[in-house]
Formats: C-alpha cells, sequence, structure tokens
C-alpha cells in the first residue's frame, strides 16, 4: 500500500527524525503541513499557528531531547507538531475530544510535557521556576521558552523578562514573531519587533562590530575600553533586539523560521552562550495552506471544514452571543458617544470586530493585558465614559484584583462582558468559564447577571449602559435564538422574572442558558403531576429577594440550576439567603462540582457532570416520589 506520508509514517520518536537527511526533513516539514490540515480539517483545532511552527517545532527536535531538556509551549496550541513527533500522531483523531488528546500541552499525557499551558504569557515565568529548580538540585538539562509575539504582549512575559534577565540563569527563550496575536498583534512592542525584522541588516552591523573589536589584538586598556563604550553607543542605533540585550539577555535573530538549517545553527550555537538568550524567529502564521496563509485570524482556531474552500462544515443561521453584544454596542454607540469598548486580543471572538470597524476611535484593543485592560477601563470610567470590556470568564480570571481595586471600590461603571461563561468544550478546564459568579459575588458595588438568551442580552446591555457602578454580564460560547420582533420590557436592577407557573411543587431558579433546561424541566415534571415554577432570577447580585421569597414559601422544594462551580455560586447564596430567612426547606443545587473539567463535546460534559435535563429531572422526580413509592412498599 502507498504510503500517505511517506517521511511522517517514519516518525515514532524525535531520535527517528536525528536520522533523516537534510532534503528529507524538508519532506518531512511537507508531510507534517498536509498532516495537520487534512486532521484538523475533521476534529477541528488550532490549525494556523501550528503550520507556522513546523521547521521550527522539528529545529528544536533536532538539537534538544525533549525527555530531558524542557520545553514550555506558551499558550500551548502549537504544539501539534511537538506531538505529531513525540508519539501521539496516532491520537489526532481524537484531538480535544472527550477522553481525546488535549489541544494543549498536559503532563500527564507525555514524558515529552513539562508544563501545562492553555491562558498566555506564563512560559518565560514557567522556564525560569524550573530552570532555578535544575540549578538548586545540580542538574543539567536545558530549560527553553516558546513563546509568540501575541504572548508577549501579556504583562507576566514582561514580568518575566524582567526577572529573568538579572537571574542570569541559563534559559533560551524561542520568539516566534510572525506579527498576529489572534488577529492582528497590536502594541509598541509589536512595532519593535516589525523594526527589527524590516531591518536584518542590522544583524550583519553587530556581527562586523563585534569582529572588529575582538579582532584588534595588542590593544590598550583603555582604548578597547572606549571602543566598547563606542560599540554600546552604536549598538543603540544599530543592534537588533537592543530591548532584549539591555534587560540581560543575549539576542540572536531575527532567524528565518522556516530555514530549518538556519534554526539548528542558530538553537545550537545558543547552547554555548551562558546566561539568558532570547532566539528571535520569523514564521508565517498558517504557511503552507493558501487560505490559512490569507486569512491567518480565520484558520487560528478553527472547526471542521472542507480543505477546498476553507468554509465550515457545520453552518449556523443563528447569531453568538458574542455577536449579539457587540451589534447591541453598536446600537448603543449611534446615539451614546460615552461608550468604548475594551478588547484584550480577542476582537473576533468577543463579537467586537464589527464595532472596530464602525467606531474605530472608541475601540481599544491593549494585547493579551486582561490586568490592564480593566484598570484600562477604570480610567476611562472615571473620565466620564461608558467602557464595555468584552472578556472570556477564564481570562478575565487573571484580573481579579484590578475589578476588586480599581473598578468597584471607586464604584466605576465599567460593565464586564463576560463571554464563555459556562463550559466551553474543547478547550478543556484551562478555558471552561466556571469560576466568575465565584469569584465576582463576593466583591461589593458589582451588579452581576446572567443573560438567558439573545433578547435578554441585549436588554442587560441597555440596563448597564444606564446603571451607574459596575456590573458584569455573563453569557454562554455559541449561538443564541434572537427573536427581532419580541422586545422585552426594559430590565429592572434586581428583579427578576417568573417563566412558567404549573404548580407549587418545585421552584427551579435557573442560572442564564440553564433556563431552557428549567423550563423543559417543569413540562416534564408536569407531565407526571408534579407542579414547578421556573424563575429567571436575571440577578446573580443583587437577587431578586422578594420574588424568591415569596415563592420559596410556597413551594414544596427548591432546585437551583447554574454552569459554574457549585462552591461560591448562586445555588450556595440561594441556600444561605433563605436560610438568614428561617426557610427551611430543602434546596438542591445541580452545579459544577469541586474539579477541574476536562474538555469534550459540551452536552457531553454537562451530562457527566449530572447536569443536563435527564439527570436534574430523574433526582427531582425522586425527590416527590420516593416518599410515595416508599409507602406504597411498606402498605404491601
Ligand atoms: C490570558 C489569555 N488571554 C487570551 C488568550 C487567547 N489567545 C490564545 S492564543 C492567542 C494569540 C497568541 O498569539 P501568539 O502568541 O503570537 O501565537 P500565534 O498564534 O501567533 O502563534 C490569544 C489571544 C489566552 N490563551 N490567554
Ligand atoms: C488558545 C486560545 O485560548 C484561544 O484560541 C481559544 O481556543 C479560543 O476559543 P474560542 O474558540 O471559544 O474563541
Ligand atoms: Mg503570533
Amino acid at each position: 500500500m502507498r504510503k500517505v506520508y511517506r517521511y511522517l509514517e517514519q516518525i515514532n520518536s524525535p531520535e527517528d527524525l536525528k536520522k533523516l537527511k537534510e532534503n528529507e526533513v524538508r519532506l518531512l516539514a511537507h508531510d507534517i503541513r498536509k498532516f495537520l490540515v487534512q486532521s484538523v480539517s475533521k476534529t477541528g483545532g488550532h490549525l494556523a499557528s501550528n503550520l507556522g511552527v513546523v521547521e521550527l517545532t522539528l529545529a528544536l527536535h533536532t538539537i534538544y531531547d525533549t525527555l530531558k531538556d524542557k520545553i514550555i509551549w506558551d499558550v500551548g496550541h502549537q504544539a501539534y507538531v511537538h506531538k505529531i513527533l513525540t508519539g501521539r500522531r496516532e491520537q489526532f483523531k481524537t484531538l480535544r475530544q472527550y477522553k481525546g488528546l488535549s489541544g494543549f500541552p498536559k503532563r500527564h499525557e507525555s514524558s515529552h510535557d513539562h508544563f501545562d499551558t492553555g491562558h498566555s504569557s506564563t512560559s518565560i515565568s514557567a522556564a525560569l521556576g524550573l530552570a532555578s529548580a535544575r540549578d538548586l538540585k545540580k542538574e543539567k538539562h536545558e530549560v527553553v521558552a516558546v513563546i509568540g509575539d501575541g504572548a508577549l504582549t501579556g504583562g507576566m512575559a514582561f514580568e518575566a523578562l524582567n526577572h529573568g534577565g538579572q537571574s542570569k540563569k541559563n534559559i533560551t527563550v524561542v520568539l516566534n514573531d510572525n506579527e498576529m496575536s489572534i488577529s492582528q498583534n497590536v502594541g509598541g512592542l509589536s512595532n519593535y519587533l516589525s523594526k527589527i525584522r524590516t531591518a536584518p541588516i542590522y544583524a550583519k552591523v553587530k556581527d562586523d562590530l563585534e569582529l572588529l573589536l575582538g579582532n584588534i589584538p595588542a590593544i590598550g586598556k583603555s582604548v578597547k575600553k572606549t571602543a566598547e563604550k563606542a560599540k554600546d553607543s552604536i549598538k543603540y542605533f544599530f543592534v537588533p533586539g537592543i530591548l532584549f540585550e539591555e534587560l540581560g539577555f543575549t539576542y540572536i535573530g531575527p532567524i528565518d523560521g522556516h530555514d530549518y538549517n538556519a534554526l539548528c545553527t542558530a538553537i545550537k550555537n545558543s547552547k554555548n552562550i551562558k546566561g539568558p538568550k532570547l532566539i528571535h524567529v520569523i514564521t508565517k502564521k498558517g504557511k503552507g495552506y493558501k487560505l490559512a496563509e490569507k486569512s491567518p485570524a480565520e484558520f487560528h482556531g478553527v472547526s471542521p471544514f472542507k480543505i477546498e474552500t476553507g468554509k465550515p462544515i457545520s453552518l449556523t443561521k443563528n447569531l453568538s452571543f458574542s455577536e449579539v453584544a457587540g451589534n447591541t454596542l453598536i446600537e448603543a454607540a449611534k446615539t451614546n458617544p460615552r461608550i468604548v469598548t475594551i478588547t484584550a486580543a480577542m476582537p473576533s471572538g468577543t463579537g467586537l470586530a464589527d464595532f472596530a470597524e464602525q467606531f474605530p476611535e472608541r475601540f481599544f484593543d491593549v494585547g493579551i493585558a486582561e490586568q490592564h485592560a480593566v484598570t484600562f477601563a477604570a480610567g476611562m470610567a472615571a473620565e466620564g465614559y461608558k467602557p464595555f470590556f468584552a472578556v472570556y470568564s477564564t481570562f478575565l480570571q487573571r484580573a481579579f484584583d484590578q475589578v476588586i481595586h480599581d473598578v468597584c471600590i471607586q464604584n466605576l461603571p465599567v460593565t464586564f462582558l463576560i463571554d464563555r461563561a459556562g463550559l466551553v468544550g474543547n478547550d478543556g478546564e484551562t478555558h471552561h468559564g466556571v469560576f466568575d459568579i465565584s469569584f465576582l459575588s463576593c466583591i461589593p458595588n458589582l451588579t452581576i447577571l446572567a443573560a438567558k438568551d439573545g433578547n435578554e442580552l441585549q436588554a442587560m446591555i441597555q440596563f448597564a449602559e444606564k446603571h451607574e457602578g459596575p456590573v458584569a454580564i455573563r453569557y454562554p460560547r455559541g449561538t443564541t435564538a434572537l427573536d427581532k420582533e419580541k422586545s422585552i420590557l426594559p430590565i429592572q436592577l434586581g428583579k427578576g422574572e417568573v417563566i412558567c407557573d404549573w404548580g407549587k411543587d418545585a421552584l427551579i431558579l435557573t442560572v442564564g442558558n440553564m433556563n431552557e433546561i428549567g423550563v423543559a424541566l417543569c413540562q416534564q415534571l408536569n407531565n407526571k403531576g408534579i407542579g414547578a415554577t421556573v424563575i429567571n432570577p436575571r440577578f446573580i447580585k443583587p437577587i431578586d429577594q422578594h420574588l424568591i421569597l415569596q415563592h420559596a414559601k410556597s413551594h414544596k422544594r427548591i432546585y437551583v440550576l447554574e454552569d459554574n462551580a457549585k462552591i461560591g455560586g448562586f445555588g450556595e447564596q440561594i441556600r444561605s439567603f433563605l436560610n438568614e430567612y428561617e426557610v427551611y426547606k430543602p434546596v438542591k443545587l445541580f452545579a459544577l462540582p469541586d474539579a477541574f473539567i476536562e474538555q469534550g463535546n459540551v452536552a457531553l460534559l454537562y451530562k457527566d457532570c449530572k447536569l443536563n435535563q435527564e439527570e436534574i429531572f430523574t433526582e427531582i422526580y425522586q425527590d416527590f416520589t420516593k416518599g410515595i413509592i416508599g409507602k406504597l412498599a411498606i402498605t404491601r
């Protein structure tokens, strides 16, 4: 049988790579790209970033022994090639699926993975930690952080560079510069890198200078000092990477990231340099797949697609919650000049891309810098603006202190549009948005809402526009019905709504999009003779005390459904609230367990967590029938 991937099929471990000749490595790179496109087109995943790092990963694996040497992949979305080379190619059929191969490095998955990632800008800090431990243990191995130009815009990366340069630890930072974050990269550092890229001649000037100084043989001490000084001043004008040099890193580059030989040479040479060094590598995101090269942002993270057209296999007509948020803000901004929007490097994901086009001066992409984004928003709010910071729930975790210290203590009218709340699916434990209710509910002054659908999200954004203090609105990943004909009454502070009122047995409180399950349960229970009322509380904080108290008193049992961790979630707040008011009714919480939830299809994950309609129905039904069944058993 003809081999589909002639060279790739010879690679079962990085050792096999080392046996290949130079031209065979080039053919292997071609095979890998073909495999990536074929495989990710079926499973979905992060495509463009991986296509860009094929030669770089091959070179890293040629020079380092990753069972011993430790490579940390920043974000980790670009580690597919590393996984392919380290014996995981066969598992790509299961990429990002339930119980399948993770889309990020995982220590439990392979001894070639040395640090778990998923959130951006952690790699240099982790590398420094690993290197410091190595030195204390007197071990000998290399520690390497591979970080993208986007990830380098994150505060943690700067903090680590600051520490790393001074620590003089032997670490290598490989800066993979493709001029892209998910979208076009932004910021001063990005401009600086672009200057280096466009002036490669500088590299030669630096080499020549050093050669010249090295070659002056019997140079007197003072002459040498003066020459060194001159070199230093000239360096400011000519030497690329002076910023990194001044921070204490030896700068190597820029290197063509698709030239395997040049990469191997640079990495090999860097091993002979003591202390922290940074290898600046220039790559093309999406390399080798024309459509991805042309639109790298579209192919950053993809669902299954047709290779010929690049179009997703399943198309939906519905808008995503993110799009509803973005469109609502566009409408609001037309009449309210105080509205500004902010993203931390996620203009498309958060639905702000169109806003950015229509109001470029009132849109701010601050880079992967969630902490900065929050305080930046606070600054604008202090000057009378109405900032909306759209951010994934999981990434807002980064900015907990800024939400408290810079926004809420000053009661500033910043709105957090918390996208991707609840389980997100294939990205797994690093990306599920299941802690926001817990970590935000304890913050004074913050009003928190959860939207059940697109119409409600619209109304909530309109509420936030008028509200005087800080607001957080959470909504899930995915699409939503948006009924243009339906207009809901303006949302009132702290007021929930009764969705269906079919009896006084079960009171079901549903957070956000759990409402859909609540309504279905109401019907299902009714069919079995159990009368239920469903309340959409709308506000996680302040809770609608009157509505909830009144219904809790009149119902036999209370149930809370939420796609947040049980600990610190809405259900626990309801329990303690009812307790305070001496309503001693059974309150059962259907929420996420005290565990990190793995990756997989969202429906499957909710089922696993017993947070799907079937499981919840069975439990509620049993609550109401176990007494009866018990009695029947006794009578018999
Ligand atoms: C804290 C945090 N914010 C946002 C993201 C979402 N995110 C994932 S990859 C990425 C862009 C990374 O760009 P870069 O590091 O240059 O890698 P490239 O994809 O270009 O290879 C972003 C914004 C994240 N993973 N972590
Ligand atoms: C790696 C990363 O953090 C992002 O690329 C993330 O996977 C995007 O998720 P969405 O697909 O939900 O936008
Ligand atoms: Mg990049």
